[in-house]
């Protein structure tokens, strides 16, 4: 049976101090596989007091997410599972519930997810998920469901709810966030049963500090002692900083920007700075006991399910706690469950012994670099106690090791940061990162009235080719697909894309070649110093039944030698010219010195295929902020039937024209 977080935070001196780690459910099985190996490491060479895993709104989630969760329970950390209560049956919510508890787990964070659906915005199928025939109405809110989970569990699980330190962001109505107007309801669901808070992340220490006082000085009393976790989200990449902070309406103070901004073109240097900026954000709010509330300080991260920022963090912080005296540990044997350590003594090198559950993950490129690793610095280590001519010592406790590792020091640690350079959120589909941005499941990022705004009511194909092309030419800031403007480098193929898109091939997603540009360059730069990157041309779009019939022939006759190709429909058919599902293509790639080619953007089958599953549930969440009998809905109903989603590699970067008129004849 696990502990419940607010226990474990009871049992620990009055000034200590301690942290959680938020983990999503990866996309892929190889991206949950390498996650299992991520957070074996962080749970040995971190060791967080509990994790999180997260729920996706509506249940999309559901079952990657009680897989994940289980996963954390069997590798021994207490695990806090998310949970939402709104658009999804309520029988979801009380097989998720029942299952934690068969699990062991103790802890539930209780949430809202997105604005409940009306009856009329909801399809045969949907009525069906989401158990509009059971009544699900008595979920509205989040305290709702802590009123629920109450009702049916009395005191078994720990139930934490979100708060909003610079307030909550509502773009449904034209409302600033303000910390006042949340009150009275934060204050009421917390009052329903609530044991701890965890906040939204932020930059803004004062604004966290000062919202952290009010509650505390709140005259109902009731956020007195409860622990309140502050949200961090370390720097990660500066787009993914740009596009966290701008979807989550978080600020960031000026200092801050400036730091982050004057480093944008040096992937390493942003991390850097990150780092420092986080540091300097902890140790403020450590230094501020006066709202803590009497109560030991913790810190929540949101991980992305990365781990060589987070890993730089807790250590400069000194946030990792003492390792259990040595007759606490057990010594793990070879024929364990779970990877056991050996450590070279006091030398903080540690070696992952792989064992046979593990071995599956073997067949990945990027494990078998480790294996390699693994067994010839396994020899060198043999090679080292007989010329000694003294055994060894073993500690399998190793923190050091593993957080060397973690912080991606030695040949180790370069496997376990390999994706570290997500650009974008669609790097390497076998990373545990891939493809998400917050692990809330399939979203527009957008409320209704948003959406309405900048995609209005269309009613006909030519209706959304004119969206496609005002978004092609920057003048629409984003479409469901793209929820940022365009990068600077599309505007070299406007044109391009302005053509295909006032056809019909609504383009998603594209990139132009690039046979060279320093690492620094303004517009294609990415990564440290004095590098050089690279670039295929690819683009990837929706386009109707009958004209990819047409386009496929000329792919397969005129573009063999040059191109590759991917393509899907929402029915589950797919096609590619590539002879094996295990071929990848690397779109941009960097030399830099003294590193190995760095490749951040594959595009590959497995990728491809994630990906194309969740193109069209966009199409499905654009299709649900409008009303059933409306014609945009049923216009957007059947288009998501008669598309088909391509994407087109072209290998010739030094052609930069290739792809465009060479292929699509544009
Ligand atoms: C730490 C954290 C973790 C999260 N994890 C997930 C996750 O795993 N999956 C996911 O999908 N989302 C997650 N979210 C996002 C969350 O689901 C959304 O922000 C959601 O829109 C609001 O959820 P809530 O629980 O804060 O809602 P609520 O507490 O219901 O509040 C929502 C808004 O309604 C207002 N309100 C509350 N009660 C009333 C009332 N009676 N009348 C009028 N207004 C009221 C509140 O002031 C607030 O503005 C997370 C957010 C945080 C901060
Ligand atoms: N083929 C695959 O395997 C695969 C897998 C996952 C994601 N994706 C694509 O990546 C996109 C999001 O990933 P990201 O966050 O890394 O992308 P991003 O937002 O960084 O965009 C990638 C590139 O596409 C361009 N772009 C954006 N919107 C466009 C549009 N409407 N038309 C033409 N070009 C556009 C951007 O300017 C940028 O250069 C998805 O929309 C999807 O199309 C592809």
């Amino acid at each position: 049976m696990q502990e419940k977080v607010t226990d474990k935070i009871k049992a620990l001196p009055k000034d200590a101090t301690y942290f959680s780690l938020e983990f999503f459910p990866p996309k892929t099985p190889a991206g949950l596989q390498n996650l299992h190996a991520r957070l074996d490491r962080m749970a040995k060479g971190l060791r967080p007091l509990f994790v999180n895993v997260t729920w996706g709104a509506g249940g999309s989630t559901a079952t990657k997410s009680l897989e994940l969760a289980s996963l954390c329970q069997s590798l021994g950390l207490t695990t806090v599972l998310h949970l939402t209560c709104t658009n999804m049956s309520k029988s979801v919510l009380d097989d998720a519930l029942e299952n934690a508890k068969l699990m062991g787990i103790r802890n539930v964070l209780a949430l809202r997810g997105d604005e409940p659906r009306q009856h009329e915005y909801l399809d045969v199928t949907e009525q069906v998920r989401n158990g509009t025939g059971e009544d699900n109405s008595e979920f509205v809110y989040a305290i709702d469901l802590v009123k629920y989970i109450r009702k049916q569990y009395g005191e078994y699980f720990a139930i934490g709810v979100a708060a909003y330190p610079e307030g909550y962001a509502e773009t449904a109505y034209p409302i600033a966030q303000d910390v006042a107007r949340d009150l009275p309801y934060l204050r009421e669901k917390t009052a329903a049963g609530v044991d701890f808070i965890m906040t939204q992340f932020f930059y803004d220490v004062d604004a966290y500090l000062s919202f952290e006082k009010t509650l505390r000085n709140d005259e109902s009393g009731v956020f007195r002692d409860i622990p309140i976790i502050p949200g961090l989200m370390p720097v990660q990449s500066y787009q993914i900083f740009r596009r966290t902070t701008k979807l989550c309406s978080v600020k960031v103070p000026a200092g801050i920007s400036d730091r982050v901004e004057s480093v944008k073109v040096d992937d390493e240097m942003v991390k850097e700075k990150g780092i420092q900026i986080l540091t300097e954000m902890i140790d403020k709010i450590k230094g501020s006991t006066e709202t803590s509330g009497g109560l030991p300080r913790g810190f929540h991260f949101y991980t992305l399910n990365l781990e060589k920022a987070v890993a730089f963090i807790v250590e400069r912080c000194n946030l990792i706690p003492e390792l259990p005296t040595s007759d606490e540990v057990a010594v793990e044997d070879e024929d364990d469950e779970g990877p056991a350590l050996l450590t070279v003594n006091g030398g903080g090198a540690s070696i992952p012994r792989r064992n046979r559950r593990t071995s599956s993950i073997i067949s990945d490129p990027h494990n078998r670099v480790i294996v390699d690793t693994v067994s010839s610095a396994r020899s060198e280590l043999q090679a080292e106690a007989g010329e000694a001519g003294v055994p060894k010592i073993l500690d399998p406790g190793s923190q050091e090791g593993n957080l060397a590792i973690s912080e991606g020091e030695g040949s180790l640690g370069r496997e376990a940061t390999w994706d570290d350079f997500p650009n974008g959120r669609w790097g390497d589909a076998r990373s545990p990162a891939f493809g998400e941005i917050d692990g809330y499941g399939v979203s527009l990022h957008r409320t209704p009235t948003e959406a309405l705004r900048l995609w209005g009511k269309p009613t006909s194909t030519r209706d959304i080719s004119d969206l496609f092309v005002k978004n092609a030419k920057g003048e629409l800031e984003a479409m469901p697909w793209s929820e940022d403007s365009l990068n600077p480098e599309s505007f070299l193929i406007t044109q391009e894309l302005v053509k295909m898109n006032d056809k019909g091939w609504w383009t998603v997603a594209s990139q132009p070649a690039v046979n060279s540009a320093k690492s620094d360059h303004p517009t294609f730069g990415w990564g440290p110093k004095n590098g050089f990157v690279f670039q295929k041309a690819f683009v990837e779009f929706f386009i109707l039944n009958d004209e990819w019939v047409e386009l496929r022939k000329k792919l397969e006759t005129d573009g063999k030698e040059d191109v590759s190709f991917y393509a899907g429909n929402k029915a589950g058919e797919f096609a590619t010219n590539m002879t094996s599902d295990s071929s990848l293509n690397a779109v941009t790639w960097g030399a830099f010195p003294g590193k190995e080619i760095v490749t951040p953007t594959i595009i590959e089958e497995v990728s491809f295929r994630a990906w194309r599953d969740e193109a069209f549930d966009i199409w499905s969440e654009w299709q649900r902020i409008y009303p059933l009998s409306s014609a945009t809905s049923k216009l957007l109903g059947e288009l998501k039937n008669k598309l088909w989603l391509v994407t087109i590699i072209h290998h010739d970067f030094v052609n930069a024209d290739g792809l465009w008129k060479d292929i699509l004849g544009l």
